[in-house]
């Protein structure tokens, strides 16, 4: 996952967007970049870690101009120790484009040979991102006629894109003296929503992963990217938009709403806060029919993410809730750092128990989910030798049995716990006395309640199924061949830790 940001302003946006990117850093905490325009020229700076660490004054200074784009990354192409792979990405022709990506190709390397065999360019990183921006590029000279660029050649090679990539993509790009574009995959698996704010030197407009970093720096949430549709901001800012995907379909990723967004962000017309707390009604209704209430003490959340279905499940439940561990708020989140090794020891870093709400009681732990286990297998310890008699485990989320392969990093299914695995196995497996998992309807339903319009989810890591197609068990076989293995090589390289 990462989150991008585009600014078309009044007056310089650097300070904004980098503003913006610390609204959005929960999604990537790898890399950050921005990329302004003044005056015909980019400018551009980007580099490993977080926003705060990146951008000293001396580049801030560097970054002028009323407009520009930003991102924040979690990779998931590539690695996290190239910094030609953080984004924005730029290519010089035609017109000259700046370019910020979340999301996953699923048929980038095809496309990188079709690059390089047909459209003769060069792609010089392992970046997907940067063989959609070229996809995007070649489009658009083949749309442009001579050196002037109108909105419909836009358009239409949006609409190519689109005709030849597989996978998500959220994109915001900049183009020289023309203005910037947003589009989302005929899916709209990965989000993108626009904002608006009035100035006295007029209308000011941004793009971003979440409506937080909009009205988190000012601007009103005017809507969501709909699947499939380009927006066009001009420099003078005018807006323009087309439906480009022949056949659109709001099919939006659930790790989104389960994990991934901040719960004060609202996305595709659910309140993340909201959808969490429905998950933890329904998550509340299968404890209950699980395990023994009666020997439930008190219920606690394993910070952050879970809080909000903690929380409801307790008082659903009628049952005690409390706050156990405490989360040392300058540790980031484990779950997207890269590596196995340096997320298991984050875990310990960032989570401590306070012993008194443990000793002789029963415990039900609640997190949002379980991935590879590094989190609950610990935590479980954790409760246990904090005095803890009984701990019992819930996840607002359905058993992870499949790789992501659209833009969440978990490419192998054996580093998956709940591969071939029963919830009694997990449990095991985690030290638990019981698990009690969320349904996939149910977890469903909490969205569907939330907006009936939204019908279809991209569910592939509970159920295996990929929406584009393309996806089968050979094509997953390759990329825990190639992906996955350099992962686990990288891990035992780092530490010679075991990669549980
Ligand atoms: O089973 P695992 O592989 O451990 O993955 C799942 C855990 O990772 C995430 O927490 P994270 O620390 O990333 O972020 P949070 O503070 O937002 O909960 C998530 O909320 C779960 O706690
Ligand atoms: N998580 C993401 O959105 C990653 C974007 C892109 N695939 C990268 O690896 O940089
Ligand atoms: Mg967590």
């Amino acid at each position: 996952m990462c989150g991008v940001v585009g600014i078309v302003g009044r007056n310089p946006v650097n300070q904004t967007i980098y503003d913006s990117l610390l609204l959005l850093q929960h999604r990537g905490q790898d890399a950050a970049g921005i990329a302004t325009s003044y005056d015909q020229f980019f400018s551009m700076y980007k580099a490993h870690g977080l926003v705060r660490d990146v951008f000293r004054t001396r580049n801030m200074r560097s970054l002028p101009g009323n407009s520009g784009l930003g991102q924040v990354r979690y990779p998931t192409a590539g690695s996290s120790d190239s910094v030609d792979e953080a984004q924005p990405f730029y290519v010089n022709a035609p017109f000259g484009i700046t370019f910020v990506h979340n999301g996953n190709l699923t048929n980038w390397r095809e496309l990188r040979e079709e690059l390089f065999r047909i459209d003769r360019r060069h792609i010089n990183t392992n970046s997907d991102s940067e063989v959609l921006l070229n996809i995007f590029a070649h489009e658009l000279q083949r749309a442009s006629t001579g050196v002037s660029l109108d909105e419909s050649a836009v358009f239409e090679a949006v609409a190519a894109v689109h005709r030849r990539t597989r996978g998500a993509y959220a994109v915001i790009a900049q183009i020289a003296s023309f203005g910037m574009v947003a589009f989302r995959d005929p899916f709209g698996v990965r989000p993108l929503c626009l904002g608006t704010q009035e100035t006295e030197q007029g209308v000011e407009w941004m793009v971003a992963s979440e409506s937080v970093a909009l009205t988190g720096c000012g601007y009103t949430f005017v809507r969501d990217v709909q699947p499939g549709e380009a927006i066009i901001i001009d420099e003078d800012g005018n807006l323009s938009s087309r439906q480009c995907a022949e056949s659109p379909r709001l099919t939006p990723c659930l790790f989104e709403y389960v994990y991934f967004a901040r719960p004060d962000s609202l996305m595709d017309g659910v309140s993340i806060y909201d959808a969490r707390l429905h998950m933890g009604e329904y998550l509340a209704d299968n404890v209950a029919k699980s395990l023994r209430l009666g020997e439930i003490d008190v219920v606690m959340p394993i910070p952050d993410s879970s809080r909000p279905s903690a929380m409801q499940l307790a008082a659903r439940l009628n049952l005690n809730y409390r706050e156990g561990f405490i989360k040392n708020r300058y540790v980031g989140r484990t779950f997207i750092m890269p590596g196995q090794a340096v997320r298991k020891k984050s875990v310990r870093q960032k989570l401590s128990a306070i012993d008194m709400e443990f000793k002789g009681k029963n415990v039900l732990l609640v997190d949002d989910s379980i991935v590879r286990g590094t989190t609950s297998r610990q935590i479980v310890d954790m409760a246990r030798e904090a005095g803890a008699n009984k701990v019992f485990f819930a996840s607002a989320a359905p058993p992870v049995r499949f790789p992501n392969v659209y833009g969440i990093d978990m490419p192998t299914q054996s580093e998956l716990i709940a591969f071939e695995r029963e919830p009694n196995d997990v449990a095991r497996e985690i030290g638990a006395n019981g698990l009690v998992y969320q349904e996939l309807v149910d977890l469903q339903r909490s969205l569907r309640d939330l907006n009936p319009a939204m019908t279809q989810f991209e569910s592939s890591c509970f159920n295996g199924e990929y929406i584009t197609g393309d996806v089968d068990a050979a094509y997953l076989d390759r990329l825990s061949q190639t992906r996955g293995k350099a992962a686990l090589a990288q891990a035992s390289l780092n530490t010679g830790a075991d990669d549980r």
